[in-house]
């Protein structure tokens, strides 16, 4: 393989999991020499905080140039390259431009790329990073109509912010936002759909900018995944003079041609027509095909491969350690390995894959100094997740569907129509989780309840009730 450039880390992915593991390894051990290899010409940093409770904190997010985070870290050489293949018996690394690279230590946070709906068709689009997001802007500029398929966290964020545009969207549920929230909640969201909250002058969140227009270093190559607010700069605006919504609930798409079928009842042409399971077929001029993601591997030559998960994520072990040796993982493409603390579970979100990364680096500058292994950190005690839908700042912790607790609990719910959405989700007395829509300023209080596990029994629906100060009852 020639003459090996060696480094004593190497990070693989400019996302915000691979920049949180750089920024901890530079922390720990300054005079190391990193490498940063990515594909986009752009990182993912964390610029300003904005710290909610103990467990939760909303972040600014921002682009920066990788000559400018070199700037900031100049033991850091970082180079634009796809990695092609690792070997981990030699330590190396080649990128798929022919260059070589050894290492010690290798965190691979290459990401995850979306998991497209199986159809030959090039109107079926994804959306992951500022390019597609970019062409997707493009393409809502010329049509009258669109299809969103999938029910998580881009088609309901996606609903919400088209504008101008006729939109079919086909989820396989009952209700929306399945993903992320229950039937009540997302029944709370639909009636408060048709008003306009974009410009929510009581957020607290941080924004999320971007300061150029593409990311990649080339086609087909991924840039990292948009974030929080990614849609706050974009007008997703198509070419009709107003926007209506139809749900298609509880289907699938069967089909999807350019061809009108001959079973297609209207005279309209459209670039693609899409045929569901319940036996409609809709023309539109694109789909987006919002159904999830799928972890993004690189080739490992030599020795065994990796351990993969069910979902196609790198297992990584307590220590963000994959199966094979010296080779860590962090953000979307791991898949945790480890006994699990009841409250939390892993979702693929920029809020679990930051501190991943950092947590990674923090093992590995560990390992290198030949310390013992870092206590778990403690972020991945207690799930928590802040975002918007609908125009509403929602707040999810602990089991917040229920999860885990196969159907025995009881759920105690508020709701104020059009402003806020509570449920507790209470089993043996004890606070389990909590899905807070609206400006609820309750999130501290229940945090603490799932942390401390105090009993509540004798508090009941008193811990909903408005007119009692619940955080009284706790100081
Ligand atoms: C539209 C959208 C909205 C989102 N909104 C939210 C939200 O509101 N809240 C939230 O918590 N999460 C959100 N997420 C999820 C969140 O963005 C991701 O979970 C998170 O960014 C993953 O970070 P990562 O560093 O693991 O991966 P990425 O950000 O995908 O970074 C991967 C990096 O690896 C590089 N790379 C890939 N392959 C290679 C290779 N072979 N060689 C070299 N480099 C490579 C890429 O160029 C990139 O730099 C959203 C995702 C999307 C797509
Ligand atoms: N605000 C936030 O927190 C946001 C987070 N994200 C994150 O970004 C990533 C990508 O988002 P997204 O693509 O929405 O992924 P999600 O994992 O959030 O949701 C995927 C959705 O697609 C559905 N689906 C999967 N396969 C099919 C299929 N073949 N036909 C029909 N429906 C299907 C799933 O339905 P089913 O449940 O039935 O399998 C689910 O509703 C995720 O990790 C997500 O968490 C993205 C945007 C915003």
């Amino acid at each position: 393989m020639g003459d090996l450039k060696h480094f004593d880390f190497v990070v693989v992915g400019g996302g915000i999991a691979g920049i949180s593991a750089i920024e901890q390894i530079c922390l720990r051990i300054p005079e190391s020499n990193v490498l940063l290899l990515t594909a986009s010409a752009f990182v993912r940093v964390a610029t300003a905080k904005l710290r909610i409770t103990s467990h939760i904190e909303e972040l600014q997010i921002q682009e920066e140039a990788v000559k400018d985070f070199h700037k900031r870290y100049p033991n850091v050489t970082v180079v634009i390259a796809k990695l092609e293949t690792i070997y981990p018996v030699s330590h190396s690394i080649k990128t798929t431009s022919g260059a070589t690279y050894g290492y010690r230590k290798i965190c691979i946070c290459s990401g995850s790329v979306p998991k497209l709906v199986n159809f030959d068709s090039p109107n079926i689009i994804g959306l992951r990073d500022t390019d597609s997001a970019v062409n997707l802007k493009q393409r809502l500029e010329k049509s009258n109509r669109v299809c969103v398929l999938g029910n998580g966290g881009i088609a309901t964020e996606l609903i919400y912010e088209l504008r101008n545009i006729d939109v079919i969207w086909v989820i396989r549920d009952k209700y929306i936002a399945s993903a992320f929230v229950d039937s009540g909640a997302a029944e709370f969201l639909m009636n408060c759909a048709d008003a306009d909250r974009t410009g929510d002058k009581h957020s607290k969140a941080l924004r999320y900018t971007t300061s150029h227009v593409a990311t990649g270093t080339g086609k087909d190559v991924p840039g990292c995944a948009l974030g929080p607010n990614w849609h706050t700069n974009l007008e997703l605006t198509g070419a009709l003079a107003n926007k209506n919504v139809k749900i298609e609930f509880q289907t699938f798409i069967k089909d999807v041609n350019e061809k009108k079928p001959d079973s297609y009842q209207e005279k309209d042409e459209w670039p693609v027509y899409v045929t569901l399971n319940n036996g409609k077929i809709f023309g539109c001029d694109f789909v987006v095909s919002a159904t999830g993601v799928s972890p993004s591997i690189p080739e490992i030559k030599e020795g065994s491969p990796f351990e993969l998960g069910k979902d196609g994520g790198i297992l990584v072990n307590q220590s963000m350690e994959s199966s094979v040796q010296d080779i860590y993982a962090a953000g979307d493409v791991c898949t945790v390995n480890w006994d699990v603390a009841f409250h939390w579970f892993q979702m693929r979100l920029w809020s679990q894959a930051r501190p991943m990364g950092s947590y990674a680096g923090m093992c590995m500058a560990a390992s290198l100094l030949k310390e013992a292994p870092l206590p778990l950190d403690f972020s991945f005690e207690l799930f928590t997740h802040v975002t918007r839908f609908f125009g509403f700042r929602v707040v999810l912790l602990g089991l917040f569907n229920g999860q885990k607790l196969e159907g025995r609990y009881e759920a105690l719910v508020r709701v104020t129509k059009g402003v806020e959405y509570l449920k507790l989700v209470v089993q043996d007395g004890k606070l389990h989780g909590a899905v807070l829509i609206g400006d609820t300023e309750m999130e501290e209080t229940f945090e603490n309840l799932i942390l401390n596990q105090l009993d509540i029994s004798q508090y009941g629906e008193n811990l909903l009730n408005p007119d009692i100060d619940i955080e009284d009852y706790f100081d």
